[in-house]
């Protein structure tokens, strides 16, 4: 749960703090370190780039880039830039205004984890090593959800930003699962319809400059327990997806969209289409902003395998969860790499 303590870490790094606090320092094994893998193989390797208006080829690149890394850039993808821009300038102006301004939008502590505002603590459980991130988070989806009176009222256009970047990627989300089904042979309504009606949740991460980044992480190694997540960063990079094992950086990619596919997604397609595990990691000069745009089923959704997708030969993997349950036991126990999502494996 939130509580007055820890301080933001942007007030940890404004006020120049010279060592990491120890609660956010990661155990060795976990740590951004370089050492750990063979960084030249990981730098020969790049997240595939999909081009939304190239037709002819776009199933098979998806097809693709989702069994074989859970990941991929779309580029040429009818989102304007202009908007891109303005949703990263609005949150940067939301982070760099004064403190006493950013608090009036404050997480609530006594709604637990993960409510709606501004915050830095992602899990309710507190011996948990902290991320070096502050973030905004916005509830969008449905539009009974969305009240922009909760959201930052002192960064001009703001609020009319976020509506029409909601709306956007809300399109873009359901376009995609339109492929990623017709990828699979499934009918194109399917992925959407097994969902039903979408949740949303927009979260601006801002990752301050870290005095010792080697000891910390922006956000630690998870997947997204969604059904599909779409990113945008800024220029400084940090972001890393696990692939065979090894922590390929993600370059951001003027103008282009991540998709990120997430544990719900690996469920419905029987774990033919892998959720990505990735974390952030931080460096010591820059601050570095993202926009997280989480497509969710409702809480009281059942998610199960399309019965398309198993078979003898290929039976069902993961058992049928109800998506809230799937929720509480993730802000429980918190992302630990995958973990989560193989409680649900089913044994072969
Ligand atoms: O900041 C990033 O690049 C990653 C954010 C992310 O993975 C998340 O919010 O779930
Ligand atoms: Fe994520």
């Amino acid at each position: 749960m939130e509580t007055a303590a820890p301080p933001r870490v942007q007030a940890l790094a404004d006020a120049g703090v010279p060592h990491l606090p120890t609660q956010y320092i990661q155990p060795p094994d976990l740590r951004a370190d370089p050492s750990h893998w063979p960084r030249s193989l990981s730098l020969s390797l790049s997240l595939p780039v999909v081009d939304l208006s190239a037709a002819a080829t776009t199933t098979d690149a998806v097809r693709r880039a989702c069994a074989d890394w859970g990941a991929f850039h779309v580029v040429n993808h009818g989102v304007p830039p202009g908007l891109l821009d303005a949703i990263r300038g609005a949150g940067l102006a939301f982070f760099r205004a004064p403190m006493a301004e950013k608090l009036r939008f404050g997480c609530d502590p006594a709604r637990g984890a993960a409510t709606e505002g501004y915050g830095s603590r992602m899990l309710a459980n507190d011996d948990s090593v902290l991320d070096w991130r502050d973030y905004f988070d916005h509830h969008t989806l449905p539009e009974s959800r969305r009240d922009p009176a909760r959201w930052p009222d002192f960064v001009p256009g703001y609020r009319d930003t976020v509506v029409e970047y909601s709306n956007n990627m809300k399109a873009l989300a359901e376009r995609l699962l339109c492929i990623i089904s017709e990828s699979l042979n499934l009918p194109p309504s399917y992925l959407q319809e097994a969902v039903g009606e979408a949740y949303q949740n927009i979260t601006i991460s801002y990752y301050s400059p870290c005095p010792q980044p080697d000891l910390a992480l922006g956000l630690q190694s998870h997947s997204d327990f969604g059904v599909i997540t779409l990113l945008i960063q800024d220029d400084v990079g940090g972001l890393e997806v696990l692939k065979d094992g090894m922590w390929i950086p993600v370059p951001p990619l003027p103008d282009a969209i991540l998709v990120i596919l997430s544990d719900q997604t690996e469920i419905m397609t029987n774990g033919k289409y892998k959720s990505v595990v990735h974390r952030a990691v931080v460096n010591a000069k820059h601050a570095r902003l993202s926009v997280a745009t989480f497509y969710d089923p409702p809480k009281s959704q059942k998610i199960c395998a399309a019965p398309q997708l198993v078979s003898k030969d290929y039976p069902q993997k993961y058992r049928d969860v109800i998506y809230g349950d799937y929720v509480s036991s993730w802000y429980k126990k918190g992302p630990e790499g995958k973990r989560n999502i193989d409680t649900l494996l089913i044994e072969q």
